[in-house]
Order: structure tokens, then sequence, then C-alpha cells
């Protein structure tokens, strides 16, 4: 493996310019409905409403020329508003009393903050990744002059075919990285591996080459799927296919690519084809395995599961388990993601073959190029005037969102990440609304269609946009050229979440920056971001307070408008929902025989148990870091230890669903058998007791209501009084637990049992005269 190896300069972006060939956009797979009304997207909604917008804010100047004294307006403002202007004060407050140096961070390293205060400073360097760029630029001009070494020939132990050394040539691949040298020879061996190294640091083309060489050997006269390839995201999953179709183009290995939200038909029609590969997201996958008579896994050879350790996470562990029991036993497994977790660790256990284990980068470690800033958010502490999710604290974000993407942020292409859907679709409305360049940006997230998700990745990656608003749904293996900035409205919930948001930047040997807001919860994942980054590449960022300003009063302004808008959008929505409905009826009285002619599809799960796994998913997802875990151990001496803790383990832990039902089933037959002995012993000493006992009756003393109900828990087995062990003490007749005192007694009687009957008589003898 080379130690010192160096990207050259055309890494950096599968799906970028320069790659164009690459990148499947998924279009072809997507179905077109004719009779189906299109979403209309917030930019339509916003457009249509301009000239409404034009005469509002003309009345509104009109108004203002008429009234001279604007201060009582804004006295006449509602408690909301009133908040905000306190929010504001405060804030202005803080900002110019240099308030914003926060522990954890290294004070020196707030040159960044310094620079933005003063302006020139910040474009300064911006000024300077372009010059960066531009070096970048003349340096692969001059490679592209000369003659580029032959691909990969550097790869110990291992010689590629030719068609797979070309492509890799066409991409411009020459020298393997470290991740690629190690486990191209293993996974070309047929070994299972567990690979990590950091983001951007070829993983894919790692895992497809040896792929990809092993099945060009293989039995041709016998077509059957034998590759498949699971990634957690469909994105993820259109971008893994075009690159493994790049890879392949000089050779006849054939894909096909099944993702939810495309269409069934187009796939179907393509595994009836039998594919040699099949790239998918598990839903799907299952779905298919299901209920699409020519697919089958049995010929599977090579199971990838990229990004592994989402796949292993509540809400696709299920759905995998499913697919993993549906491969081969025989078959090669290859895990892969730049954060290797406990997860992964019990799979290899339990479903892989001697794996061996690639790790090139330290757990935690972000991506040399990258430089990690981090901007405080005032207030966020629980008890002060704005909290943390409150709408006025959300404001408080909103505007230093819009005053970092108007300024410093405001070049280059950036992906910004929200933690949930409705915050990303709110932002998007004000960022249109906002205007000054904020316009140029589209959503990424699961309440959009599949076409429009595809649609902003598009618009995104060919620059038409300069801001991708995403959720975690982005924040996975997407390789996408020239995105220069992150930023993370807020800090998500694990460190593995941060390393893979921040690793959309900063790849194969790029520069990039990454900005995370932060409040006073967060600083113990900021600790542990920083503990693997050199100093020099953490920066504190600050901004200046009359910007932050400016942008929230703007933005108060935008209020009403953003009401109206979500307000259309519900109209559209009710609308469209009646147009489907009359779609559907309408279908079903023109196609009846024929829809109910269809054989009748079979779920995984139903939609209640779909929606609680996802559920759970997203609590497992975001969570990691939950407000109750930390105040339960506030004193924690590092996150890292909450982090690394295995899962507490239970009988069943990393059992298959199926040994999980039969170890239930055992355990069920064990207990049976235990009460059955029990009764049996219990008949037996019954036999033996003697028929008639003539006692006198115990003076009783009087006793409390407490004291009774111990005396009745005390009593015990008629045996234990009968036989005299009530008499030796309160815990031999479960005086201080009823249960103890049953559990004890019934182990002597299961000794007894072992003993058999002679034992049983043996002891009764031996306790009866004592009694008597
Ligand atoms: N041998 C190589 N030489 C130069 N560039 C490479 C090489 N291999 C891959 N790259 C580049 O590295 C970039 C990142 O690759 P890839 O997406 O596989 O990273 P990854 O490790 O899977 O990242 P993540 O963990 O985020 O999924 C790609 O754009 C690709 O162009």
């Amino acid at each position: 493996m080379d130690k010192g190896f160096v990207f050259d300069n055309f890494g950096g972006g599968f799906v970028g310019r320069d790659r164009n060939s690459v990148w499947d956009s998924g279009e072809a797979y997507i179905q077109k409905r004719p009779n189906a009304m299109p979403r209309v997207t917030v930019d339509e909604i916003i457009a249509r409403r301009a000239p409404e917008r034009a005469a509002a804010k003309a009345a509104a100047e009109a108004q203002a020329l008429l009234d001279d004294d604007d201060d009582d307006d804004e006295l006449d403002a509602d408690d909301d508003e009133m908040a905000d202007s306190d929010v504001e004060k405060e804030m202005l407050a803080q900002l110019e009393g240099g308030e914003l140096d926060f522990e954890g961070i290294d004070d020196d390293s707030d040159a960044s903050g310094d620079g933005e205060s003063e302006g020139e400073g910040g474009e300064g360097s911006d000024d300077e990744q372009e010059q960066d760029e531009s070096a970048a630029d003349e340096d692969e001009d001059a490679v592209e002059a000369h003659e580029p070494p032959l691909a990969f020939t550097s790869l110990p132990s291992c010689t590629l075919s030719r068609p797979l050394l070309l492509a890799l040539q066409s991409l411009s691949l020459t020298v393997p990285t470290p991740i690629q040298a190690e486990c191209i020879p293993l996974a070309m061996l047929g070994k299972d591996i567990v690979a990590s190294s950091a983001t951007g640091s070829g993983k894919t083309v790692a895992f497809w080459v040896g792929v990809l060489e092993r099945l060009l050997h293989r039995d041709r006269k016998n077509p059957m799927t034998r590759v498949v390839v699971m990634t957690p995201t469909r994105e993820l999953a259109v971008q893994v296919h075009g690159v493994g179709r790049a890879l392949a183009r000089y050779t006849d290995v054939s894909f096909c690519l099944c993702v939810g939200g495309l269409s069934l038909k187009v796939q179907e029609a393509e595994l009836k084809t039998r594919p040699d590969i099949v790239v998918s997201t598990p839903g799907r996958l299952i779905d298919h395995v299901r209920n699409t008579p020519c697919f089958t896994m049995d010929g599977v050879e090579v199971l990838v599961l990229d990004e592994a350790d989402r796949m292993l996470e509540e809400g696709f562990r299920d759905e995998l388990e499913e697919i993993i029991g549906a491969a081969p036993r025989s078959r090669q497994t290859l895990l892969f993601s730049a954060t290797v977790t406990e997860s992964i660790q019990q799979l290899t256990r339990l479903s892989m073959n001697k794996p061996v284990r690639v790790k090139i980068d330290e757990m935690g470690a972000a991506a040399k190029g990258l430089e990690q800033e981090f901007l405080r958010v005032r207030g966020d502490r629980a008890g002060e005037s704005i909290e943390l999710n409150s709408r006025s604290g959300e404001r408080h974000r909103e505007a230093l969102l819009v005053a970092l993407c108007t300024r410093s942020f405001s070049t280059g292409r950036t992906i910004i990440f929200f933690r949930s859907k409705a915050q990303a679709h709110r932002t998007k409305i004000l960022f249109s609304l906002f205007g000054h360049g904020l316009e140029r940006s589209d959503e990424l997230h699961g309440d959009l269609t599949q076409e429009q998700r595809l649609s902003s990745l598009k618009r995104f990656r060919e620059g038409e946009i300069g801001f991708l608003l995403a959720t975690d749904l982005a924040s996975r293996g997407l390789d996408i050229k020239g995105i220069e900035n992150v930023i993370n409205y807020e800090m998500p919930k694990s460190i593995e979440i941060y390393l893979h948001r921040v690793g959309r930047t900063a790849r194969a040997g790029r520069k990039g920056r990454a900005l995370t807001l932060v409040g006073e919860s967060d600083r113990k994942l900021v600790k542990l971001a920083m503990k693997h980054a050199p100093p020099e590449s953490v920066k504190q960022r600050s901004l200046p307070a009359e910007a932050v300003a400016v942008a929230h009063k703007t933005l108060r302004e935008l209020e009403p408008e953003v009401k109206a808008v979500y307000q259309e959008e519900r109209e559209e929505k009710e609308f469209r929902r009646g147009n489907m409905e009359l779609t559907k009826a309408s279908n079903l009285l023109e196609h009846e025989a024929e829809i109910k002619s269809r054989p009748a599809r079979t779920w995984f799960q139903s939609q209640t148990q779909k929606d609680a796994a996802k559920k759970l998913g997203k609590d497992e997802h975001n969570s990691k870091f939950s407000e109750k875990e930390r105040k339960k151990r506030p004193h924690a001496a590092d996150e890292e230890e909450v982090l690394s803790k295995p899962p507490k383990r239970t009988p069943f832990s990393g059992l298959s669903r199926r040994d999980k039902r039969r170890k239930l089933a055992n355990m069920e037959d064990e207990e049976d058998a235990q009460r059955d002995m029990g009764l049996s012993a219990r008949a037996a000493k019954k036999a033996q007791r003697p028929t008639k006992i003539l006692q006198a009756k115990p003076e009783r003393e009087p006793r409390n209501e407490v004291g009774k109900k111990k005396a009745k828990k005390a009593k015990g087995s008629v045996f234990d009084r009968e036989s005299g062990i009530a008499g030796d003490g309160p815990s031999a007749a479960g005086g201080g637990s009823g249960k103890g005192g049953e559990k004890r007694a019934g182990k002597r009687e299961r000794e007894a049992m072992k003993g058999g009957a002679s034992g049983v008589k043996n002891k009764l003898s031996k306790m009866g005269p004592k009694k008597r």
C-alpha cells in the first residue's frame, strides 16, 4: 500500500462536469404517468404570486409615505415580533460584546472570524480558493499534455484485465488509492471484506474493480444475477450504478438499477434479461425477490453493502436480514463504509466467512483537505430567552444562515444539511423569497417525488443552482464535483452523521470547507469532531452583527408571504389528491377486469409496519445523542464512550429472525417442561402427605393490615407449611418476597424430582417427624 498516496488532480466528483459520462441521472427509469398532475414547486408558486407581491409592496410603500413614524409601526407589532426584536437586540448585544468565542475550540484559531468581520479577509480566502482552483486546472492541463501512466498497473499481486484497465484510464483513474490497493486484490481472491476509509477516498472503485474482474471470468452460458450491490438511498444507488457502468463500459457485463420511486415495470423488464449485476435499495430488492417471477437471488455470488453501517441500523435491519437470508451462504460479502460501527461487527460474526478487515483511516477522521468551522448560536442554552427549537430560536438560526449564504458562502456550490424535511422546505421558501442569489437553490428530501429529487441533484451537479437544501438523505456517499462548502444548519446527533455530511466536500484530495451552527449542547460533539483534525484546520467563525440583523429584519418582513406560499401549497395538495382519486376511480371502472386479474403482490411489511420501522430508523438515526442521554450522563468523560458502547445484549442479540423464533420456541418448551415438572413434584408430595394432622391452632397475635398481607405471602405452599420449611425463617418461606420464596421452593422441588420419587420420599420422611 502506498502510504504517501496523494490524489492526482483528476479526482473529486464522479458526477461532476469532468465525468459526465459516469453520471446516469436515472431518468430512464422514471415512469411517466400521462394523467398524473405534475407537482408544483415552490419557485412556481412564488412566480405565480409575483403580481400580488408587487401590488402588496407598492401598497406598503404608499402607506409608508403617508405614515411618517415607522417606529410606531414597530411598536404595534404582535407579541411574536416583539420577541423577535428582543432576540435581535440580545443578539446584537452579544455579538457586539464579542461574546462569540467558546471553549473547546482553539481561541487562537478565530482568524476567519476576524477576517469575516473585516470583510476583506473573507473575500481573500475565497480568492485563495479560486487561485487553488485555477492552479488545479492548470495542473490538469499539464498532466493531460503528457502521456498518463497506465492505469492501476501499480497494484501489487494482481493484474487487471485489459477492458478494466482501459475503463480506469478513460476515467483518469491511474494510481489506486490505499483502500483500492488493499481491497481489489482481496476481492479478486473471493475474500469477505469489511473496509473503512475516510470519505471521498475511492471506496466505490475499490469494490467495483474487484467485482467486475471476477465477473469477466463468469460462465456466460448460464446467465443469472451474480452480484447485488445495495445502498441505503436511491440517489446513491443511481450514482453507484453509474460508476459501475462506466467501469464496465468495455466489457459485456450487464446492469439493472432497482430502486424505489422508479418504474417497477421497467425494472421487471430488465430483470427478465437476467442482468449480471443488480444495484438496489433494500425495500425494492425485496419487492422484486417476492413478486418478480423471473428474479431470484439463488445465483448471487457477491453481495456488496455500501454504507454498510447505515444499512444495519434500525429501519433497514429487517429488510437486510431477509435479503441476506435469500442469498446463498457461499456468497462473497463486501462491506464498505467510512464509519464502521458495532452493528457491522455483529454482521461479520453472523453471516460472513472469515472477513478481512481493511482499515485505512482512524475512525472519526475527516478528509485531509477539510477545513472545519464552527459558528456559535447564542441562546441555545436551556433557560435562556431563545430556546432551542422555539420559533424565535429557529428564526435566529435562519438569519445566521441567510447572512452566511449571502456573504462568504455566496460563491461555489454549497450543500446545507437540515435534520428535518420541514425546515429544509421552509428554508427553500425563504431563500426563494429572499433573492440575492439565494433563489438559486433546490431542496432534496423524502417529501419530494423521485423525479423532483433526481432533478434537484441534476441541477446541483450541473451548476444550475448554488445551494442544495438537503436532509440526511444526501449525507452519505454522494460524490459531486465542485461542492466547496457544507453547512450544517444544526449539529447532527452523532459524530458518524457529522463525518458523512462534511465528507461531501474535500473529496479525493480536494479542499473544502464545512461550517456548523452549534449550540451549547453540541459542545461535546464539537470536541469529538476536532479530536482527529489538525488544529490549523479548525476555525471559529463570527458574523458582523449588522449583517445578521438585516437578514433577521428582512426574513421577518417575508413572513406573511411565506404563510401565503404554504397556503397555496396546501390547496394545491388537496386539488392533486382529488384529481388522483378521480383518476384512480376512472381507471378502476375502465380496466376493472384487467386490474382484478393481476396476481396479488406480497409485501415484506404492511404499511403500518413500514411506518413503524421508518420511525424507529429515524429515531435511531437522530437520537444517538438524545437529550435524555445527555441529561442522564452530564459528566460522561468522553462522548466516544457512548458511541463505542456495545448495544445491550439480549438472549436474541445477533440472531437471525429464524434463529430468534427457534430460540423463543425452545425457551417456551423449557418453561413448559419445568412447569410440568413442578406440577408432578407437587402431586408426588401431595400423595406423600399424611392424611390428617391434628394440630392445635397457634395463638395469634393481633396484626395490622400490612402484617396480615405479609403473613399471607409468607404462608408459601401447603407443602412448605406442612413440611416445616416455613418455620426455618423468613427467607425460607419467601417471607421477604413471595416470589423469591416460591422460586426457592421450586428449586428444591426440582432437586427432589432429580433424585426421583424415592428422593422426595426420603426428604419428606426426614422432614415429617420434625414437623410432627
Ligand atoms: N484512484 C483514484 N485516483 C484519483 N481519484 C480517484 C481514484 N479513485 C476514486 N477517485 C475519486 O475519488 C472520488 C471519491 O470516490 P468515492 O465516491 O468512491 O469515495 P468514497 O470513499 O466512497 O466516499 P464516501 O465515504 O463519501 O462514500 C471520486 O470522485 C473519484 O473520482
